[in-house]
């Protein structure tokens, strides 16, 4: 779940795409870049760390021009500390193109033969949004053979990528000297949207994975780009539309309602905070039936991500909502951090348990999931430090019990806290004295009832089911077996302030 963004202004598009990938942070810690266009040249600056690393002011004057993307990345393939693997990445022919991903391509490795062998296309790292801008490049090649590069073609490219990639994309790219492009796969798993700002020269156009980018940089929203649709906004600002993909349906990751998109940001008609508090409301349901017996004093949220499910549940109860848990402001997201050593460190740097909302209390703690258990585990444990008398969990979603594969890095069932093991197991695991799940179809009321029009979801990580019909038990074992084997160079972690920058243009 990287972050993407795209822009097309009337003014110098730099700070426009630093701020707006600022607002994105929470989807990808672990590298950043930006690239501009002015007029047919390309200018990159990108890096491995936080957006606010990786950019230095002779960085920013660098990036020239109206127009640009840019990208956070939160790595499912290749490695975290791969400077190689930052992105965006560039390809000169044909035409120029530089392209952002989010999402994780199913049969990254078939494509990477094929554009070897057949294409005759070298891609150069591990990164399966490599594999994606040449698939693009070679079919934007084919549909300029014997005409000009006019969007129709560029719709063309777009559709030759639908039918040969399988997984989650949702990209924004830009082809030198003509304009940006943003296309999402045709189930639509991973979010885009798209808003517009008037100037007094004429419209200025934003991509971006989630609204809040849009809200900040004064942006309104249109809509989001459909599943399989491809939007093209050329140099000057005239906008074009096309479904490119031969049948499509909308089936959003409902794993962004549950943690992956900030609050205050709305994918596909439905605001993620409004899911958040009705999964406190079922969840607040479900408790009154089955935890009746147990007399609860306080309801104490896990921040951040944790908090609005929290307060609805706490309000549905009638029990006193405390802020039990302090957050470290400067400690990121733990759950997108590369390495599981990383990860356990990082919740007791980023969160310390106040004794008073704690000592001789019987508390229930909320939390929006369980994935790994790293959060759970240290928490419980905390809140015994703390003083608790009884400890009760309860989690927004239901057990995270399947891999994903489409753009979340849990591609292993060992790493999953729930894998062979029922709810009773798992509480005892994280050490709690009663655990509750959600169920799933109340998960799925909890987002759809915010957008009738929307009642799919990818929901793999809960129920094994993969929308794309290409993940079978073999391609999810040989994933297994690659991560397994190649654990130490993915979590290797490195220093964020080494000299690690790519930089293409000073
Ligand atoms: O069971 P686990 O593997 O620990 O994963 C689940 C936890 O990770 C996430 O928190 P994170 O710290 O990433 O971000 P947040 O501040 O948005 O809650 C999520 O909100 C849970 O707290
Ligand atoms: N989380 C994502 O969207 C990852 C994008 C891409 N698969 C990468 O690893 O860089
Ligand atoms: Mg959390």
């Amino acid at each position: 779940m990287c972050g993407i963004l795209g822009i097309v202004a009337k003014s110098p598009a730099n700070q426009l795409l630093y701020d707006g990938l600022l607002m994105l942070q929470h989807r990808g810690q672990d590298a950043s870049g930006i690239v501009t266009a002015q007029g047919n040249t390309f200018h990159m600056h990108k890096g491995l760390g936080l957006v606010r690393d990786v950019f230095r002011t002779r960085n920013m004057r660098a990036l020239t021009g109206n127009m640009g993307i840019g990208h956070v990345r939160y790595p499912t393939v290749g490695s975290a500390a791969s400077p190689a693997e930052a992105q965006p990445f560039y390809v000169n022919s044909p035409f120029g193109i530089v392209l952002s991903h989010n999402g994780n391509l199913t049969n990254a490795e078939q494509l990477n033969h094929e554009l070897f062998r057949t294409d005759l296309r070298h891609v150069n790292t591990n990164s399966d949004s490599e594999v994606l801008l040449n698939v693009l490049a070679h079919e934007l090649q084919e549909s300029t053979r014997n005409c000009q590069l006019d969007p129709e073609a560029i719709f063309s490219a777009v559709a030759g990528v639908h039918r040969r990639c399988k997984g989650a994309y949702a990209v924004v790219a830009m082809i030198a000297g003509y304009g940006l492009l943003a296309f999402r796969d045709p189930y639509g798993i991973r979010p885009l949207v798209f808003g517009t700002a008037e100037n007094e020269m004429g419209d200025e156009y934003l991509v971006a994975s989630e609204s809040v980018a849009l809200d900040t940089l004064g942006f309104r929203l249109i809509r989001d780009v459909g599943p399989g649709e491809a939007i093209f906004i050329d140099e000057n600002g005239n906008f074009y539309n096309k479904q490119c993909a031969q049948s499509s349906s909308l089936n959003p990751c409902i794993f962004e309602y549950v943690y992956l998109a900030r609050p205050d940001s709305v994918i596909d008609g439905i605001s993620v905070y409004e899911t958040r508090l009705n999964m406190g409301e079922y969840l607040a349901d479900k408790i009154k039936k089955s935890m009746s017996h147990l007399n609860i004093d306080v309801v104490i949220p896990i921040p951040d991500s944790g908090r609005p499910c929290a307060l609805q549940l706490a309000n549905c109860l009638g029990v006193n909502f405390r802020e039990g848990f302090v957050k470290n402001r400067y400690v990121g997201r733990t759950f997108i951090m590369p390495g599981q050593q990383q990860r356990r460190k990082s919740v007791r740097q980023k969160l310390n348990a106040m004794s008073i909302e704690f000592r001789g209390k019987n508390v229930l703690l909320v939390d929006d999931s369980i994935v790994r258990g790293t959060t759970s585990r240290e928490i419980v444990q905390m809140a015994r430090e703390a003083g608790a008398n009884k400890i009760y969990f309860a989690s927004a979603a239901p057990p995270v019990r399947y891999p994903n594969v489409y753009g979340i890095d849990m591609p292993t069932r060992q790493e999953l806290i729930a894998t062979d093991r029922d709810t009773d197991e798992i509480c005892a695991e994280i050490d709690a004295d009663y655990l509750i799940f959600q169920d799933p179809d109340a998960l799925n009321h909890a987002v759809s009832v915010v957008s009738p029009a929307v009642n799919k979801f990818e929901t793999s990580c809960f129920d094994g089911i993969y929308i794309t019909g290409d993940v079978t038990p073999g391609y999810l074992n040989s994933l297994e077996f690659q991560r397994n084997s190649s654990q130490l160079s993915h979590y290797t972690r490195y220093n964020t302030q080494l000299d690690l920058s790519l930089v293409f243009s000073e």
